[in-house]
C-alpha cells in the first residue's frame, strides 16, 4: 500500500496537497475544505464518465444536504476558451452558487485552469478544490494558483492568480491515463530538476523505467517531490515578481509552438503542453549554451533524459522561426524593454535573462539537430 504524502503550500492562503491512492472515494478528503452548500463539479468528456459519479457520491455522503451540479466540457487544449469559461459561469448561476460555494476541478490542467479561473471570477472569487487526474496536473497545474484560458493569439492570456483551498491527488486515476499524457507530465517533472536540482535529474534517470511502468511508489514520490519544489517557490512569490518565473523554463518556446499549432495538442496533430515544454527546454538549454552561459553537454544530458521518457526534443516540421518569434512577443515574460527568457547556467540552476537578441533566438530555432 502506497503511503499518503502531503505537501503544505504556505502563503497568505495556505493549503495542503494530499497525494495517495483512492482519494476520489474519500469524501472526507474531498470535502475537508468545503464551506457552503453548493459545489460545481467541472470535468471533461473523457474524465467525467470515469470518475465524476464516484467523486459526487463520496462528497454527498460526507456532506448530507450538499447541492451539486456538473459542468462537463469537451476535452482538449483548444477548449480552454473564453466561451467555455462563460458556460462554466452559467453553470454556477444555474446552481445558485453562493459566495461560500466551491468549484471542484476534476481533470487535467485544462480543466484545472479553466475551472480555477471560473472560481476566481464568480462573485469575485469562491473556493476551488483541485482534483487532478493527469500526471501533469498533479505535479504542476493544480498547485500554485495560476488559472487561465487561452486566446487564439496566445496561451493563458486571460487569467488570475487564485490559489486552491485544497489539492486532492488520487494517484490511482493515473492508471487510465493515456501513455502519451503520462509522458507529457514527465516533461514538467524533469523541469524541476533542470531549474532547481541536478540531483533530481539523477533520481529521474535512475527511476525512469519505474515511472514509465507507473510503479505506484515511484509515481507518488515524483509527484510529492515536484509539488515540494513548486510549493517552495509559490509560497514566497505567488504573483511571479521574482523566482516563480523560473517555472517558465522552456515555456517561451513551448507556448509559441502550442499557439502556432492552434492548440491542436492532444486531440490533433500538434504537440500537447508537456511535449511543447520538452522541446522548449531543449531549445532554452541550447540557447544558454550558444550565449556562453552553460555547458553544451548539459543540454545534451537534458535532451537524453527527455528522449528516455519518449518526449519530442526537436521543433515540429512546418513551423516558421519568424512566426514563432512573433508569438514570443506576447509572452507574459516580455515587457516594454523586450523579450526575456528563462535560461540556465547548467543543470539545476536557472535564471531570467533579458536582452537576448532576435538573431540568437532565430539561430536556435533554425538550427536542425
Ligand atoms: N496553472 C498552472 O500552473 C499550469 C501548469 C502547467 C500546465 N498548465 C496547463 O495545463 C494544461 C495541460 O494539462 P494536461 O496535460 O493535464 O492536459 P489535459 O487537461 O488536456 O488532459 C490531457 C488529456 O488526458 C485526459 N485525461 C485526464 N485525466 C485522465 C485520466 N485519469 N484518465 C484518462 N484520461 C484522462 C483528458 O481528457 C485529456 O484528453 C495546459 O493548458 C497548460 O497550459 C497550467
Ligand atoms: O506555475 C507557474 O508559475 C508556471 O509557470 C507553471 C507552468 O508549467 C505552467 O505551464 C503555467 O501555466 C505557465 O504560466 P504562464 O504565466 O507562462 O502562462
Ligand atoms: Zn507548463
Amino acid at each position: 500500500m502506497t503511503a499518503t504524502r502531503t505537501v503544505h503550500v504556505e502563503g497568505t492562503t495556505p493549503y495542503t496537497v494530499t497525494i495517495a491512492p483512492d482519494l476520489i472515494d474519500d469524501g472526507a478528503a474531498l470535502t475537508a475544505a468545503l464551506r457552503g452548500r453548493h459545489a460545481l463539479l467541472v470535468s471533461d468528456a473523457n474524465v467525467a464518465p470515469l470518475y465524476a459519479d464516484r467523486v459526487e457520491t463520496a462528497m454527498r455522503a460526507a456532506r448530507p444536504g450538499l447541492q451539486t451540479a456538473r459542468f462537463v466540457m469537451p476535452a482538449g487544449e483548444h477548449e480552454k476558451t473564453l466561451a467555455r469559461f462563460g458556460e462554466c459561469l452559467d453553470a454556477l448561476a444555474a446552481l445558485g452558487a453562493t459566495r461560500d460555494a466551491a468549484v471542484v476541478a476534476l481533470g487535467g490542467g485544462v480543466i484545472g485552469d479553466l475551472a480555477g479561473f471560473a472560481g476566481a471570477c464568480w462573485m469575485r472569487g469562491i473556493d476551488v478544490i483541485q482534483v487532478p487526474t493527469t500526471l501533469l496536473a498533479m505535479v504542476d497545474s493544480s498547485v500554485g494558483g495560476k488559472t487561465a484560458v487561452d486566446l487564439p493569439t496566445g496561451k493563458n492570456l486571460v487569467g488570475a492568480f487564485h490559489p486552491p483551498r485544497a489539492v486532492v491527488a488520487d494517484t490511482t486515476t493515473l492508471r487510465s491515463l493515456p501513455e502519451r499524457e503520462l509522458r507529457a507530465g514527465l516533461a514538467e517533472v524533469v523541469k524541476y530538476g533542470a531549474i532547481f536540482d541536478a540531483g533530481f535529474l539523477d533520481w529521474l534517470d535512475a527511476h525512469a523505467d519505474a515511472l514509465l511502468a507507473r510503479d505506484d511508489d515511484a509515481i507518488a514520490e515524483a509527484v510529492a517531490r515536484s509539488c515540494r519544489y513548486k510549493a517552495d517557490v509559490v509560497a514566497r512569490d505567488l504573483y511571479e515578481h521574482g523566482d516563480r518565473a523560473l517555472l517558465n523554463f522552456g515555456h517561451t518556446f513551448g507556448h509559441a509552438i502550442e499557439t502556432e499549432q492552434g492548440y491542436a495538442g492532444t486531440s490533433g496533430d500538434g504537440l500537447n503542453h508537456g511535449e511543447a515544454v520538452a522541446v522548449g527546454m531543449v531549445l532554452a538549454a541550447r540557447l544558454s549554451a550558444d550565449l556562453g552561459l552553460a555547458p553544451a553537454a548539459d543540454a545534451g544530458r537534458l535532451q537524453a533524459l527527455l528522449q528516455r521518457f519518449g518526449l519530442p526534443v526537436a521543433l515540429p516540421a512546418g513551423l516558421s522561426p519568424d512566426d514563432l518569434l512573433a508569438r514570443m512577443r506576447l509572452d507574459k515574460k516580455a515587457d516594454a524593454k523586450g523579450l526575456r527568457f528563462i535560461l540556465w547556467d547548467g543543470a539545476g540552476a536557472a535564471r531570467m535573462i533579458r536582452d537576448v537578441s532576435d538573431e540568437a533566438v532565430l539561430k536556435v530555432l533554425e538550427t536542425p539537430r
